[in-house]
C-alpha cells in the first residue's frame, strides 16, 4: 500500500502532505511567470549581460525586419546611465514598422512572433526576445517600455504606446496609446526602456557585439551613443542587400519522431504520398512512392492516421532513401570576403602572416532544418603566439559572445587534432595554442541553441561533423601554407649561404692561383634552380590606394616567359603602375593576369599595381598563380587551377590525410644540388 493511501488524519498529524493537499497546490504556471523566475534561461542572468541582451534582441529584430522588407538598415542604439546600475536604452530602426494592432503583442507577450513557423534563416526564432527584454525592464525598474512605430504609406501618422508584460497572464498592459506625427520618419520602429544593468567594455560588451554585427552585416549602418557620451558609427560598407533567404518546407532527413507526428497530424494533404510529396522539400513523386513502399505504409492512407508507429516507419524508410540535399537558398552564409574582413577587424590593425581562404560547406539537414557551416582562419604575423587561439562564433550572422564553453563550435575546435596542421595542442585535445584566430559560422533555418538566450549552439552530431569538415579544409590550407613557408625559408637560407660562401671561395682560390675571379652568377643560378615570386612585405598607401609589389627573380639557367595570375575583381586595380610593361588584362570574372616575358637568368622584374582600399584589405598576397611554366621550379606561387577556382574552391573533400611532408624530397633535392655545386666549383677551379 502506498503512502498516499494512509488515512489523511494520520498523514496530516505526521506533518506529511497528503496527495489531496498536493493536488490542491498544483496549478498551471504561465510562461511569463516561468521565464520571470528563470531569467537566466533567456540570458538575463548578470547585470552586464542583461544590458547587452536587450540591445542584441532589438538590433537582431531590426536587421531581420529590414532584410525581409529589403531595406538597407539604419539603426541607432543609445544607452544612457540614469541611476545606480540603471540605464535607459533606445533602439531605433528604419524597418517596415509594425502595424498598430500588433504592437502590444510583439512587445508585451512572450512567444508571439512571425518566425517560429517560418523555415528561413533569420536571427529571431521563437518570438520571445523583445518581449522578454520588456519584461526584464518592467520587473527590474517597475517602468513600462515606450514603443513608437510607423509603417510606410500611413499618412504621416505613427503610433506610440507604453507597454508592460502582465506576468500572470502573459498579456500586454498598454497605456498612453496614441497617434502622433513622426515627421522625419517614413517608416521604422523605436523601442525605449529603462532597465537595471551594468555597462562594461571589452570582449563581451555592447560595443563588441555591434562591431562584430556590423562586420558580418556590411549592408547595415549602425550608430552607437555610449553612456560615456561617445558616438560610434559603423558605416555601411555596401549598398547591396544580402540575398534574401527564401522560405522553404522542411527537409525529410534527420527528422525526429515528434516532428514527423506533428507534421502529419497538421497536414492538409489527403494521402500519405501527397503529404510526403507536398509538405517536404526535395521529395518527388517517385521518392514519395519509394518511401511508402520501404515503410510498408499505404500511400493512399490519411497522414493524420499515421500515428507513432507509421511515423517511425516513415522515418526509417527516409533514412534508407537517397534524397537530394536541402536547397541552400533558405540560408544566407557570410561568404569568404566578409569572413576575411571580419577576421581583419578582429585583428584590430595587427597584420597576420596568413589568411586561409574561408570555406562554406554545402547545406545539410538536421531535424528537417537545413544548415550550413562556414569557417575561416588567420595565422601568424602580429597575432600573439603565447596563448590559446581565439575562437569567433557566429550563428545566423549574429556574434555569440557568451557561453563559449557550452558551444558546439568550441567543442569541435577542441576535439579537432590541430597538431597535424601545425598548431600546438597538448595531447591532441583542447583549444590549441598558437598565433591564430578561428572563425566559425553556423547558419540554419533553426539554430539549435542550448537555451532561449541563444548564446551557445547545442551539440548535435550532424552539425559537429560539418564543423569538423569545415575546420579540416581551412586547417589544410593553413598546413600547406606552413609547408610553403618552411620551404621558402630553407631556400632563402640556401641562397644566403650560396651567395656568401661561393664568392669567398672563388676569391680565395683565384688569389692562390693568380687567376681572375670568375663570374659566379650562372653558377649560383644553377644551384638555386628556381623562379622566385616574392611579394613585398611593405604596402605603400597614397591617395589612389595601396601599391602592391611583387619581385620575380629568375634563378634558373634559362630565360622564362610565363603568366602570373591573381584573383582580383574588375575595377579593383585602379592603376597598373606606370612602366609595368607586363600587365596583360583583367576580365569580368575577376581574374587579372600579367605576362612575364623573356626573363633572363639571374635577372628580376617588378610587378606593381594599385588596389583600392576595400580590396586591399582582403587581398592575400599569397594568392598568386602561374601558368606557362613548370610549377615545380616556381617558389611563391602555385600552378593555376584549370577552372580558376582560387584556393578554397579547388579543395575537394577527401579523407583526413595530413598534407604530405615533403621534407625528405627536399633533402634529396638539396643533396643533388650540393653534389652539383661541388662539381661546378671543381670545374671553376
Ligand atoms: N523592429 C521591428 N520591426 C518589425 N518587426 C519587428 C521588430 N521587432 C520585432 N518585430 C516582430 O515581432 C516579432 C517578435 O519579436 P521577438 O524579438 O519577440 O521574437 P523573434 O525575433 O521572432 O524571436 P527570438 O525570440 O528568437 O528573438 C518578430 O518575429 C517580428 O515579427
Amino acid at each position: 500500500m502506498g503512502k498516499d493511501s494512509e488515512p489523511p488524519v494520520r498523514a496530516a498529524r505526521s506533518g506529511r502532505a497528503t496527495a489531496e493537499q498536493l493536488a490542491d497546490k498544483q496549478h498551471e504556471i504561465s510562461v511569463t511567470e516561468f521565464f520571470e523566475k528563470n531569467k537566466q534561461i533567456l540570458g538575463f542572468d548578470s547585470r552586464a549581460k542583461s544590458l547587452l541582451m536587450g540591445v542584441k534582441e532589438a538590433v537582431d529584430n531590426s536587421l531581420d525586419a529590414c532584410e525581409e522588407a529589403e531595406i538597407l538598415p539604419d539603426i541607432v542604439v543609445k544607452v544612457t546611465k540614469v541611476g545606480e546600475e540603471e540605464y535607459t536604452v533606445s533602439i531605433e530602426d528604419n524597418g517596415p514598422g509594425i502595424v498598430h494592432r500588433a504592437m502590444p503583442n510583439v512587445f508585451g507577450r512572450l512567444l508571439y512572433g512571425s518566425r517560429f513557423h517560418a523555415m528561413r534563416q533569420s536571427r529571431g526564432q521563437q518570438g520571445i526576445g523583445i518581449s522578454a527584454t520588456v519584461m526584464y525592464a518592467n520587473v527590474s525598474t517597475g517602468k513600462p517600455a515606450h514603443i513608437a512605430s510607423r509603417i510606410e504609406g500611413e499618412e504621416e501618422v505613427a503610433w506610440e504606446m507604453d507597454i508592460a508584460v502582465d506576468t500572470k497572464t502573459n498579456r500586454p498592459i498598454v497605456t498612453n496609446d496614441r497617434a502622433f506625427p513622426w515627421m522625419d520618419k517614413a517608416h521604422g520602429t523605436l523601442i525605449e526602456y529603462t532597465t537595471k544593468g551594468r555597462y562594461v567594455t571589452g570582449k563581451q560588451s555592447i560595443f563588441e557585439y555591434l562591431k562584430e554585427t556590423a562586420i558580418v552585416n556590411p549592408h547595415a549602418r549602425i550608430k552607437f551613443h555610449d553612456p560615456d557620451g561617445k558616438t560610434w558609427t559603423f558605416e555601411r560598407a555596401t549598398e547591396t542587400m544580402p540575398p534574401k533567404a527564401a522560405e522553404i518546407k522542411p527537409h525529410p532527413a534527420g527528422m525526429e519522431i515528434g516532428d514527423m507526428m506533428g507534421y502529419s497530424a497538421q497536414s492538409s494533404q489527403k494521402t500519405v504520398k501527397d503529404f510526403l510529396k507536398n509538405d517536404f522539400c526535395r521529395m518527388t513523386d517517385r521518392l514519395a512512392s519509394e518511401v511508402c513502399g520501404k515503410a510498408g505504409v499505404d500511400p493512399k492512407s490519411r497522414p493524420q492516421d499515421l500515428g507513432r508507429e507509421g511515423s517511425m516507419k516513415l522515418i526509417s524508410a527516409i533514412a534508407d532513401t537517397k534524397i537530394m540535399a536541402p536547397p541552400s537558398d533558405c540560408l544566407s552564409p557570410i561568404g569568404d570576403v566578409l569572413i576575411k574582413k571580419g577576421l581583419m577587424h578582429i585583428l584590430d590593425g595587427m597584420r597576420p602572416e596568413y589568411y586561409a581562404t574561408p570555406v562554406t560547406r554545402p547545406a545539410h539537414a538536421v531535424n528537417g532544418n537545413p544548415f550550413t557551416v562556414e569557417a575561416g582562419i588567420v595565422y601568424g604575423g602580429e597575432i600573439p603566439s603565447d596563448g590559446q587561439v581565439t575562437i569567433m562564433r557566429f550563428a545566423n550572422r549574429v556574434p555569440l559572445l557568451y557561453q563559449q564553453g557550452a558551444d558546439i563550435i568550441t567543442k569541435a575546435v577542441s576535439e579537432f587534432d590541430w597538431r597535424r596542421y601545425g598548431l600546438e595542442q597538448r595531447g591532441g585535445k583542447g583549444i590549441p595554442y598558437g598565433p591564430a584566430i578561428v572563425l566559425v559560422h553556423v547558419a540554419s533555418t533553426k539554430v539549435p541553441f542550448t537555451s532561449e538566450g541563444k548564446e551557445a549552439i547545442a551539440s548535435l552530431p550532424e552539425i559537429e561533423e560539418e564543423i569538423l569538415a569545415a575546420l579540416r579544409l581551412v586547417a589544410r590550407n593553413l598546413k600547406s601554407h606552413l609547408n610553403k613557408m618552411e620551404r621558402k625559408s630553407k631556400t632563402h637560407e640556401k641562397f644566403d649561404i650560396v651567395q656568401k660562401i661561393l664568392p669567398d671561395l672563388a676569391d680565395k682560390v683565384s688569389t692562390q692561383l693568380g687567376r681572375p675571379v670568375p663570374d659566379l652568377s650562372r653558377t649560383i643560378t644553377k644551384i638555386m634552380n628556381v623562379v622566385w615570386i616574392e611579394p613585398s612585405k611593405k604596402r605603400t598607401e597614397d591617395k589612389k590606394g595601396y601599391t602592391i609589389n611583387y619581385t620575380v627573380y629568375n634563378y634558373t639557367v634559362r630565360p622564362h616567359t610565363f603568366m602570373l595570375h591573381m584573383a582580383l575583381p574588375k575595377d579593383s586595380i585602379t592603376d597598373s603602375v606606370t612602366g609595368s610593361p607586363m600587365f596583360d588584362s583583367v576580365n569580368d570574372e575577376g581574374k587579372t593576369q600579367w605576362v612575364v616575358r623573356d626573363l633572363e637568368p639571374s635577372k628580376s622584374v617588378q610587378v606593381s599595381f594599385v588596389l583600392e582600399g576595400d580590396m586591399a584589405d582582403t587581398f592575400d598576397p599569397d594568392d598568386v598563380y602561374v601558368s606557362g611554366i613548370n610549377p615545380v621550379i616556381v617558389m611563391g606561387a602555385e600552378a593555376l587551377p584549370g577552372d580558376w577556382g582560387i584556393k578554397g574552391m579547388e579543395i575537394t573533400e577527401t579523407e583526413d590525410v595530413v598534407p604530405e611532408d615533403d621534407s625528405a624530397e627536399e633533402e634529396e633535392k638539396e643533396e643533388l644540388e650540393e653534389e652539383e655545386f661541388e662539381k661546378e666549383a671543381k670545374e671553376d677551379e
